[in-house]
């Protein structure tokens, strides 16, 4: 027995090739995991959040082996394989990614999977204790009678009955079928499970009941957790540790209490804002977050987050309202983009009986202040008149001039990548704030 994590997740990569052409030239990536590590200890549950989209599923099939990696390690350290050291050559035994035939025959019975859609693990035309029980037979055990008592009593110990066995999926609620899909996940005794949105699926009613569930199973059958979720209340409810990702990266993972007490990354911030708080004495500012996650096609550079954070640092040129900096980043990428269309303001601004041409500039240039939550005059002299210059040529059809213009406006977060900031007992956040706060408070001398 050792203190060997029993899953340990190095600088693990997913990057989907993008074709084009009927050669199929590669032309890009979607890196839908970017580089993510972590560790999962013997009996905890390990929580992976973030919006849809952000690399969840696709980091969960690569842990599993489901897909193969792109690049990294996954590192399994259970079904007796705990204690192993490195190869001469570097490699890891136990790396999950290298596995083949017998071996991966093997973790296959050790780590399975619970999905979102319970019916995706459940053959229609099968009854099913027949579904549970194929899983005792392709790993083995011919015993037909043996294989019936097992599943039997395993579908007893999800909360379902025994008589179920000769039953058919769509006799099932969803609830149901999510049950019968854990007794088949449970079935081979695995040691490690990946959950991916167990509960998203199913009716509000009935999703504390399953997650209960799946609390007791862990504790009863000993189980390590990888529990994937985008909603910051059920990852409360299951996990011990909390792993934050965006765009294919982790941006913050600590235990699950620290992080939900002092959520160090903006963007946890943000998810946790969007939690309904059943204290209405308690006053939680809930932090919008506009937009959809960029493409991972080409993610932004410096700080992948810094193209929505309501924290993006400001350039030290400037002292303005921080709300007012983000609309200006925004406003700047849009121009930027070729996405403000002055012309279609006036269209719509003039209706239908007057010329578009007859709508002023300055009618022009305060909608797109109205537009973009950019205030009527910015608190920063400097900062208002070179968005004031912008807006005249935006105005005037000018939108070179407007983009350079607004090009003065950066941030060091566009910039610089942010390293990892260690704020104590495995909580680690990945954001520039935190660096140049470090940076600027030094540590007490040790006396
Ligand atoms: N086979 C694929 N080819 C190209 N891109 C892909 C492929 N599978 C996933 N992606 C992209 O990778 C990114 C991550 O997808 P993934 O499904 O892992 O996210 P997610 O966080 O699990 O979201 P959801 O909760 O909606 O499933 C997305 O941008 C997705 O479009």
């Amino acid at each position: 027995m050792t203190d060997d994590p029993i899953v340990s997740v190095r600088n693990l990569k997913k990057h989907y090739p993008i074709t084009e052409g009927i050669l199929s030239r590669q032309v890009g990536a979607a890196k839908a995991v970017d580089g993510i590590s972590f560790d999962i200890a013997e009996g905890e549950t390990l929580g992976l959040v973030g919006e849809s989209g952000c690399g969840k599923s696709t980091a969960a099939s690569s842990i599993i082996r489901l897909e193969d990696p792109t690049d990294g390690e996954v590192i399994f350290n259970g079904g007796g394989r705990q204690g192993r050291t490195r190869n001469s050559d570097g490699t890891h035994p136990n790396d999950i990614t290298k596995f083949q035939d017998e071996e991966l025959k093997a973790f296959r019975r050790d780590a399975q999977m619970i999905f979102q859609d319970p019916s995706s693990s459940l053959d229609p035309r099968m009854t099913v204790g027949s579904s549970v029980a194929e899983m005792l037979l392709v790993h083995g055990m011919t015993d037909k009678q043996r294989r019936r008592e097992i599943v039997e009593d395993l579908l007893e110990r999800v909360g379902l009955s025994a008589d179920y066995y000769d039953r058919y999926p769509h006799e099932f609620s969803g609830g149901q079928k999510q049950r019968i899909a854990m007794a088949r996940a449970l079935v081979l005794n695995p040691e490690f499970i990946v959950a991916d949105e167990p509960v998203s699926a199913l009716d509000v009613s009935i999703r504390a009941e399953i997650l209960s569930l799946l609390n007791d199973i862990q504790e009863e059958f000993g189980l390590s957790m990888l529990f994937i979720s985008h909603d910051m209340s059920v990852i409360r409810e299951v996990c011990d540790r909390v792993a934050v990702m965006y765009l294919g990266e982790i941006v913050e993972i600590g235990d699950t209490e620290d992080v939900f007490s002092d959520p160090q990354h903006p963007y946890t911030e943000a998810l946790l804002s969007a939690i309904p708080t059943p204290d209405p004495t308690v006053d939680r500012k809930n932090i919008e977050l506009k937009g959809t996650v960029p493409s991972p096609i080409s993610p932004p550079s410096g700080c992948r987050f810094h193209t929505r954070c309501h924290r993006v640092i400001q350039s030290d040129e400037y002292d303005l309202e921080q709300e007012h900096w983000r609309a200006l980043l925004t406003f700047r990428d849009r121009v930027r983009g070729g996405e403000v269309d002055p012309d279609s303001i006036r269209t719509a601004l003039s209706g239908e009986e007057r010329d578009p041409s007859d709508v002023t500039d300055e009618t022009v240039k305060s909608e797109l202040r109205t537009e973009f939550d950019l205030p009527e005059r910015i608190s920063d002299a400097d900062a208002e008149s070179t968005l004031e210059t912008a807006l005249d040529a935006l105005a005037e059809g000018r939108f070179d001039d407007a983009t350079e213009t607004l090009s003065t406006f950066s941030t060091p977060c566009e910039k610089e990548e942010p390293g990892e900031t260690d704020h104590g007992d495995g909580h680690l956040s990945s954001c520039l704030r935190n660096q140049s706060e470090v940076r600027a408070e030094p540590a007490p001398a040790d006396d």
